[in-house]
């Protein structure tokens, strides 16, 4: 979507950090000062020996220099590290952010254990580049600089015999870049990739189990383990070739440094003492030249991980706008003539649905499966955008409400109804974390839950396990109603659970939607012959369409689609 330069977009992660940043480099400089000064310090030293002149002074400075470089090199390591931290902790605020206001059509289509490995991994490689990257590399330049400059002084041929084969091998090593920038690229998507497949295996775990596809899955997942495996190794091939030549440049101007000086020496052209002080500044080149290689490597890392990260916070999100209110009196919801597809690609699933359903009371939902019910909850709760027609919550078009007020006044029961982990009442305070000890009471008696309640050992703290396990179907779907009754909804949209449920269970959903439907419009897409009788009207829709309106008696009589069901559908499921 934008189009900046990847360097300015690291940039913007390191911006909020600039002080501190600054604070390390500059800690760094005075440790590559004072490292550089040792080698000088050194000649002094052999000067002086050689002199017989006092060597008290060389050795106290190159003590010092020794002392500096250490603790300053350690305060400048820390305050990194913590900056690292820093962008790391930046990253995913921003990303998290991002990622629960997505719209549901783009999650839809994104792998949720993808999504979670660029949160964790990906955002963990930036560090990398601030840490090893940026500062490491200003000091290694700076570094490098200073011991070319004392090269120069001490013998300018030895220099240029140092820097071509510098710059021979370095231009190999720069050629090596993108390749590295790539592989990890491709090494990262294969995390994400093993994360998603992971993810489904975890997410259907029982499935899995019941298939008898454990191996399968065990072979699917470790599949992408070892192509993330594969694709490490590729980065790991093209880093050390670039370690390699590193260390070949290095190597290869000691040895063209020994020959040159060593005949330089012998001609008297240059001192002994200068010739040993030019190999160790030879030497010095060695670890700044290694720092400049990794940070360019970590910063190729790092570009391939924002990449990813970028992907995700490029997509448009919804309105974060405050959380609305609701004051849960009844509305009223229109449907005109409204027209819907999920993709471009895809086939309409609503061809010009119209309805009415006036404030209060109890509506059904009923048509056979695919008849586009439960995309008509995922309309109101503006999941998607309708491409024409309109739908109205209490008279006013739903593109106008303000989209945190519309949802909050709509109370939504998924017909799977979700069950976090956790203990049931922070279950039931999820939509409403506000409300009083007395609000909770009262939900829980209306939903007919005080039993359950009564019979759990720690009452309502009892933990209700991952995704709900510890409860049956019914109890479920009745701890989701009270969840979305406890937000004091105007509208609730219930999706009935499509399975059986026991005798007890049914006729205490039975009461519990007849109670709520006394005080608000109940919206319900029923599987149940007890929901439609007890309905106050019914609307029929089949293939995208409403085909016929009216009370269970009226439907029988006058609608053969709806006789049908009401002779196979609800009496037998
Ligand atoms: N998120 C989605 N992305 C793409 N297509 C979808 C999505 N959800 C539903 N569909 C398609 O839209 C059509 C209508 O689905 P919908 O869930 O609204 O039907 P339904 O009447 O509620 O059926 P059921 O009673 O089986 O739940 C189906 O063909 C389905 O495949």
């Amino acid at each position: 979507m934008e189009n900046k330069a990847p360097w300015r977009l690291m940039v913007e992660y390191v911006r909020p950090h600039s002080k501190v940043l600054l604070l390390g480099g500059i800690l760094s400089l005075v440790g590559s000062a004072a490292g550089l000064a040792m080698p000088l310090l050194a000649k002094y030293v052999v000067d002086a020996f050689g002199e017989g002149g006092s060597m008290t002074g060389p050795l106290l400075g190159l003590t010092a220099a020794v002392l500096v470089g250490a603790v300053v090199s350690a305060f400048g390591g820390y305050l990194m590290e913590r900056t690292g931290e820093g962008v790391v902790l930046g990253a995913r605020r921003k990303l998290v952010d991002r990622l629960l206001r997505l719209r549901v059509a783009d999650v839809d289509r994104l792998k949720p254990g993808d999504l979670l490995s660029r949160v964790t991994g990906d955002t963990t490689l930036l560090r990398a580049v601030l840490t090893n990257g940026i500062v490491n590399s200003i000091s290694a330049v700076f570094t490098l600089a200073g011991a070319i400059a004392f090269m120069i002084v001490m013998d300018g041929v030895l220099l240029l015999v140092t820097l071509l084969v510098i710059v021979v091998i370095g231009g190999l090593v720069a050629l090596l870049m993108p390749r590295i920038q790539r592989a990890q690229l491709q090494a990262q998507e294969s995390v994400g990739e093993m994360g998603a497949v992971l993810d489904r295996a975890l997410q259907s775990y029982r499935t899995v189990k019941a298939s008898g596809a454990e191996n399968r899955e065990i072979g699917n997942v470790t599949q992408a383990a070892t192509q993330a495996h594969d694709r490490g190794l590729r980065v790991a091939v093209w880093t050390s070739m670039a370690g390699t030549a590193t260390w070949m440049a290095v190597q290869i101007a000691f040895l063209a440094v020994l020959a040159v000086g060593g005949a330089r020496v012998a001609s008297g052209a240059m001192e002994i003492s200068s010739l040993i002080a030019f190999l160790l500044y030879l030497f010095y080149l060695v670890a700044p030249i290694g720092q400049l290689v990794e940070g360019a490597v970590q910063f190729q890392n790092g570009l391939a991980a924002l990449k990813r990260i970028r992907e995700v916070e490029d997509l448009p999100g919804e309105p974060s706008g405050a959380t609305g209110a609701s004051d849960g009196t009844p509305v009223g919801v229109r449907f005109d003539d409204v027209v819907f597809q999920y993709g471009e690609d895809r086939e309409r699933v609503h061809h010009g649905v119209t309805f009415d359903v006036p404030p209060g009371g109890l509506t059904a939902l009923v048509g056979p499966s695919g008849a586009g019910k439960s995309t008509v909850f995922a309309l109101l709760e503006r999941f998607y955008e309708h491409q024409s027609g309109t739908i109205t919550v209490d008279g006013r078009d739903i593109r106008d409400w303000p989209l945190a007020d519309l949802r909050a006044a709509l109370g939504y029961v998924e017909q799977d109804a979700p069950v976090l982990a956790g203990t049931l009442r922070e279950n039931l305070l999820f939509a409403a974390p506000d409300a009083t000890e007395e609000d909770l009471t009262r939900a829980v008696r209306r939903t007919r839950l005080d039993d359950l309640v009564a019979r759990l050992p720690e009452g309502l703290d009892t933990a209700v396990g991952h995704r709900g396990v510890l409860l049956s179907g019914g109890e479920r779907q009745r701890v989701a109603i009270a969840r979305a009754l406890l937000r004091r909804p105007r509208l609730l949209l219930l999706d009935e659970a499509t399975s059986q449920l026991d005798a007890v269970n049914e006729l205490r959903l039975r009461e519990v939607i007849a109670e709520v439907a006394a005080e608000t419009t109940v919206l319900v897409i029923a599987h149940r012959l007890s929901t439609v009788t007890g309905a106050d009207r019914i609307v029929v829709m089949e293939a995208g369409q409403v085909r016929a309106v009216g009370s269970h008696d009226d439907l029988v009589g006058a609608d053969e689609l709806y006789r049908e069901l009401a002779a196979t559908q609800f009496l037998v499921a």
